[in-house]
């Protein structure tokens, strides 16, 4: 079971809600997936005026946990203002924290990150920031009250997969009890498993889901990537080697005899 903020859930997928052709498929993504938690950006949607309010009920007809982000902020002030927003919109004081540091990047900033997540926290939000690898950063977001951290696989959008693999691994090893989940840039179900392989808590994703051929097959595709990594990462994999290592044994007596005379 994945606990963020004292909240159990069954499955270890986060959902992003944006982009899909129409609403219909999301609704059909967000089934197949499994997720129990989908995350909404409350200033791109409320500034496009086609989703209007039918956007927002579908959401919550959807009966998952909503968990608003502040995509498109950049200083430390609008993200604050957007989570008080969200707030009081969703009724939850759940905010996924993103701090653009660069639009050709979509790079956290993590000096207005660390920033934004001491008010939020000590205004009683439940923050799971949106950052880097960088353990100096985890540490200061940990200090600030997060009990979450969620580190890029790599760049929005990009689907590039786990672009800093070491430098994740060791943020996972430095902080066993911290929920880690890896958010950004997953592009196929193969990178989600490969980040739950490495003992992460879960994958958050979206445009991979989104902008698939199918994004209903797709969203069921990382379900099961997410539960297999999982289930690989609890049972414990054997250790790669430089040489190959014989898995049927030869020593002693073969248990068969073969009969040349008939
Ligand atoms: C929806 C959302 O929160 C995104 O900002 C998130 O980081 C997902 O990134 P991908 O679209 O690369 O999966």
């Amino acid at each position: 079971m994945l606990e963020l903020y004292g909240t159990r859930f069954t499955s270890r997928m986060l959902l992003g809600t944006a982009g899909y052709a129409s609403p219909d498929i999301l609704r059909q993504a967000v089934e197949a997936s499994g997720a129990e938690i989908v995350t909404v950006s409350l200033r791109r949607e409320s500034a496009r005026a086609r989703t209007g309010q039918g956007f927002w009920a579908l959401i919550e007809q959807l009966g998952r946990r909503v968990l608003p982000n502040t995509a498109g902020c950049h200083t430390a002030k609008e993200p604050i203002a957007t989570a008080q927003m969200a707030r009081e919109l969703f009724g939850t004081n759940w905010i996924k924290l993103e701090v653009i540091a660069n639009d050709d990047t979509l790079q956290p900033d993590l000096f207005g990150l660390v920033e934004a997540a001491g008010v939020l926290c000590a205004e009683g939000f439940a923050v799971l920031p949106y950052t880097t690898e960088d353990m100096s950063a985890a540490e200061r977001l940990i200090a600030a009250g997060c009990e979450v951290l969620m580190p890029w696989g790599s760049p929005i959008g990009s689907a590039r997969g786990l672009a800093n693999r070491s430098a994740l691994q060791t943020l996972r090893a430095y902080f066993p009890d911290t929920p880690l989940i890896v958010d950004a840039g997953i592009g196929a179900p193969s990178h989600a498993a490969e980040a739950m392989e490495m003992g992460y808590d879960g994958v958050l994703l979206n445009t991979a889901v989104a902008k698939a051929g199918d994004p209903v097959k797709m969203a069921e595709g990382f379900a099961s990537a997410i539960k297999a990594g999982r289930l690989a990462y609890e049972a414990g994999m054997i250790e790669p080697r430089d040489m190959a290592s014989p898995s049927t044994p030869l020593a002693g007596t073969p248990f068969f005899k073969i009969d040349h005379a008939s």
